[in-house]
């Protein structure tokens, strides 16, 4: 029997995720679980730790990908002057994170993104996630809200607790975000101008303003839907319920 030689294993390629959003949405807890499966309680303000998880590599079309996850800081109002832009704009996927308790952090997370795209040419492949759906009295962004603006900024939706989704759902986000990056890097090969599709923040902002104070519907713990192709098309119902 003949041994593998270097040459015959699978290369490893990394895959860089900057995960973004206001403070206390869960980004380091996401990221921490995501690496650990275990949650923290504990509230502790990030200033920038990068992680790189070569242990359980993601596989896509028979290739591995190994993640390199920079948790960045809540304080994104001056970001674009920030040390952080080195990290986003060497980024193959970023994860945008945003509290369901919390709508301005939905606003924010939209001009964040709106802010992040105008520096490049062609706007980064990102997942958005709705954060804290165990804490269902608190609950403040509906589905609905959020799945629109997520279509409106071209961007899969992850619905989830950090705190109480299955390992397997976490698992997903992950999985969703480096397909996403390596899809995307491929259509970019394919297509040498590879101006955006993203639509604009104008129509995310005008879908929140039309569902706003709409009763919110009663939201499993997590879903995913990827993001529809028209515009004018109704959203599609979740893909995913774990
Ligand atoms: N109930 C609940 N609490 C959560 C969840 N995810 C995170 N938290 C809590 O929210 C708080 C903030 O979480 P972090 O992960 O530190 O938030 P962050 O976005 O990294 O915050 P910054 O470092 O300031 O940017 C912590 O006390 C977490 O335990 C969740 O799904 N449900």
């Amino acid at each position: 029997m003949m041994r593998n030689t270097k040459k015959e294993q699978k290369l490893v390629h990394w895959i860089k995720v900057v995960v973004l959003g206001s403070g206390a949405v869960g980004k380091s807890a996401l990221t921490v679980r995501y690496l650990t499966d275990r949650f923290i309680h504990d509230y502790d303000p990030t200033f920038e730790d990068i992680y790189e998880d070569e242990k359980k590599p993601i596989v896509v079309d028979d290739e591995q990908y190994a993640l390199r996850i920079v948790d960045t800081a809540g304080q994104i109002e001056d970001i674009e002057n920030s040390f952080q832009m080195r990290h986003i704009a060497s980024a193959d996927v970023v994860m945008y994170v945003f509290s369901l308790t919390e709508s301005q952090t939905l606003h924010d997370l939209i001009s964040l993104k709106d802010r992040i795209d105008g520096m490049s040419a062609t706007p980064k492949p990102s997942v958005m996630v709705g954060n804290k759906s165990d804490l269902t009295h608190m609950r403040c962004v509906s589905q609905e809200e959020a799945m629109g603006v997520a279509n409106n900024l071209n961007c899969s939706y992850f619905e989830m607790s950090v705190a109480s989704s299955s390992r397997e759902s976490v698992d997903t986000v992950f999985q969703s975000a480096v397909k996403l990056a390596v899809d995307s890097q491929k259509v970019l090969e394919n297509q040498k101008d590879g101006k955006s599709v993203g639509k604009s923040v104008k129509s995310a902002l005008k879908w929140l303003k039309k569902v706003h104070r709409r009763k919110s519907v009663c939201s499993p713990m997590f879903f995913y839907v990827s993001p529809v192709a028209d515009e004018s098309s109704h959203q599609s119902p979740p893909a995913t319920f774990v």
